[in-house]
């Protein structure tokens, strides 16, 4: 039962404003859950158990899908046809707009101009809002925790339950409070404090809790750094990832396709402003990140807790998984990350393929070349940020570097689109996962925010972006 006197975090508030039934001994909570985002990779057999019980989609109205992992990001051929990688993926996705058109259920479809990858068109759509429980067969979901949403990923068997009842069986995880102290270093941006914290507790240190990022650097971050960090809550082992919101929240969401308007959206604001921790709200776990002494970062193993400095030099492997993983990397130790030499280069994902991640890595390409043999791909996070991007010019300046100028989707995250890298490639990714084979077949991937991606694919090898950032940034290096 709920101690009201205690006082509460924000995810406290979250967890007890959506208990349908409250858990028990012998039974998790059942959780009402506010928005079901869809994908086409975890939802068919969802959609067949709704089919073999003669089920409905019981809130239609709270379920939004989008087609993102499958989808190619090249156009469709001079026979009009869109090339996907294998017939599956093009299955899938004729899947999943057969299941949302029998069930009512709005579909960001390949010509909609609204569609991306699930966790950025979310927010985008003002959607994601604070206060929201969010759920969806995927587990950066946690990304939507940036709102002050409670925002996590489920199993395709979850999917179901979801669209048929709205509701979720769930186990209270406990809490743990990251508080990045002291404010970040020009040049520095949330991936690498997403990658020293992953450094720090390492990637089973969030493992059973709810986590709240909080401190002056979070407070700092934009809408776009707080949903990078919280993409990566999961790679540090924790479901779930939140910012309280806060005056950037609302700023950002303020006049969106399904933000509330005029009086709905004061009335909003006015509930949103009693969710952040009360000041005395009790962590089962805190831990604290120095924010100052995080400096651009990398990962040079198979797990995204082993991250370092990318101007430092390759850790000596101590354990028999870290040389397991030195194997399968490559990597020299103890000589410099910068004579690692790179392949190909992929900017993108939910993690960081928004409008301020491709302008931080054209700042770095503008007017330079990408290194000659290397294969630089730039794929936005949605057809909104393309345009964006494109009326800025971005996609010029990607272009007369040689990098390629993609259509929105997955792509090299997750490489079940055919964007891969080579057998034996090392490439630099803003995505969120280092895993054996993840990119393809014996592809090597290194983790980087966008500007330290940008600059590997210029130099040829992995480098401190900050030899390539003027003023301040350049000095403090
Ligand atoms: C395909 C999906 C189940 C998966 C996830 O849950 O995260 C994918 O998005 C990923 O990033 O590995
Ligand atoms: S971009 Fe990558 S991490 Fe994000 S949902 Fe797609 S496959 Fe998963």
């Amino acid at each position: 039962m709920t101690d009201t006197a205690r006082p509460r975090s924000l995810f406290d508030k979250l967890w007890d404003a959506h208990v349908v039934v409250p858990e028990s001994e012998d039974s998790p909570a059942i959780l009402f859950i506010d928005l079901h985002l869809v994908h086409e990779v975890t939802s068919p057999q969802a959609f067949a158990m709704l089919e073999e019980r003669g089920l409905a989609v019981r809130r239609p109205d709270l379920t939004q899908a989008t087609l993102d992992h499958s989808t190619p990001t090249l156009p469709a051929g001079a026979d009009g046809r869109l090339p996907y990688a294998t017939e599956a993926a093009e299955k899938q996705v004729r899947q999943l707009e057969e299941n949302c058109a029998r069930h009512g259920i709005d579909l960001l479809g390949l010509d909609d101009p609204r569609r991306g990858i699930v966790h950025v068109v979310g927010p985008e759509l003002g959607l994601t809002q604070p206060g929201k429980t969010i759920v969806c067969g995927d587990s950066h979901t946690s990304t939507h925790g940036a709102f002050g949403a409670l925002a996590f990923g489920i199993g395709t068997t979850e999917v179901g339950h979801v669209l048929a009842t709205q509701c979720l069986l769930q186990r209270k995880p406990k809490s743990m409070r990251i508080d990045f102290a002291g404010e970040l270093a020009p040049g520095v941006g949330a991936k690498d404090m997403a990658l020293a914290m992953i450094a720090q507790i390492g990637a089973d240190g969030g493992q059973g809790y709810a986590v709240e990022f909080a401190g002056a650097a979070v407070k700092a971050l934009s809408m776009e750094g707080r949903m990078t960090l919280c993409n990566m809550a999961i790679e540090a082992g924790a479901r779930v990832g939140m910012v309280a919101p806060d005056e950037t929240t609302y700023a950002y969401l303020q006049g969106r396709e399904h933000a509330p308007r005029g009086k709905a959206w004061e009335a909003a604001v006015e509930r949103w402003r009693a969710l952040p921790s009360e000041p005395d709200a009790v962590f089962d776990s805190e831990v604290r990140v120095d924010a100052a002494a995080i400096r651009p970062m990398i990962t040079f193993g198979v797990s995204p807790d082993a991250a370092a400095p990318a101007g430092g030099r390759v850790p000596i492997p101590a354990t028999a998984d870290e040389r397991e993983a030195n194997h399968y990397m490559r990597f020299t130790p103890d000589r410099p990350f910068a004579e690692m030499a790179v392949n190909r280069v992929f900017i993108g994902s939910c993690t960081n393929s928004r409008l301020s991640d491709l302008r931080e890595a054209a700042e770095i390409m503008r007017g330079r070349r990408v290194a000659e043999g290397i294969t630089a791909l730039v794929v936005p996070g949605s057809q909104a940020i393309r345009r964006a991007a494109e009326a800025e010019g971005l996609d010029t300046v990607f272009l007369e570097a040689g990098a390629e100028w993609r259509l929105p989707g997955c792509s090299m995250c997750i490489a079940m689109n055919g964007d891969q890298g080579a057998p034996g490639d090392l490439v630099v990714s803003t995505s969120n996962r280092n895993f054996v084979g993840r990119q393809g077949k014996d592809v090597r991937t290194v983790l980087a925010g966008p500007a330290t991606a940008a600059a590997c694919a210029i130099a040829g090898h992995i480098v401190d972006p900050w030899d390539y950032l003027n003023g301040e940034a350049a000095c403090a290096a």
